[in-house]
């Protein structure tokens, strides 16, 4: 089934939140869907990579990196271990890296930007925790839905 969400958003708008960040797409899926599971972290991407290698299950992992750009959370490495494992997406509240790989793997990710230098590897940050960035709050266990028009979210 391919997401529209324009069409999502008309149908059931009153149930569904809208992300106002503008995100760009970065994935070679740029329609995806699925359960949301959360991680919160400041330039440290341990917790993420952890959480993209165990079994995604058709689920989206969303971010909250603090809307930093200084480091990359995700790049083509932890990408790639996310589609071995069967996520259907990742957002992030901060940058990637390795753009044009990204490009060619079958995987939803949203990033506000990118950059080359690498995060800290302390293994900071949390799990399962509810995060809000433009405007929404993403809920784990909630739904996202997520095309080229932006991310509709449904609530807890
Ligand atoms: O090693 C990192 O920090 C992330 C990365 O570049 C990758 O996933 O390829």
């Amino acid at each position: 089934m391919t997401i529209v969400t324009a069409d999502l958003y008309d149908e059931r708008g009153d149930q569904l939140d809208s992300c106002d960040l503008q995100l760009r797409q970065y994935g070679g899926r740029r329609a995806f869907a699925g359960a949301i599971v959360t991680v919160r972290c400041h330039e440290d991407n341990v917790l993420l990579k952890s959480v993209l290698s165990t079994p995604g299950e058709g689920r989206v992992l969303v971010v909250d990196g603090g809307g930093s750009l200084h480091t990359a959370l995700m790049g083509d490495l932890i990408a790639g271990l996310a589609v071995g494992s069967g996520w259907s997406g990742v957002v992030i509240n901060g940058a990637v890296r390795d753009v044009a790989a990204l490009r060619e793997l079958d995987l939803g990710v949203k990033a506000l930007g990118s950059n080359p230098r690498k995060s800290g590897k302390q293994g900071t940050g949390e799990r399962d925790v509810p995060v809000t960035f433009g405007g929404v709050t993403f809920h784990p266990g909630a739904d996202l839905f997520s095309d080229d028009d932006g991310i509709l979210v449904t609530r807890a």
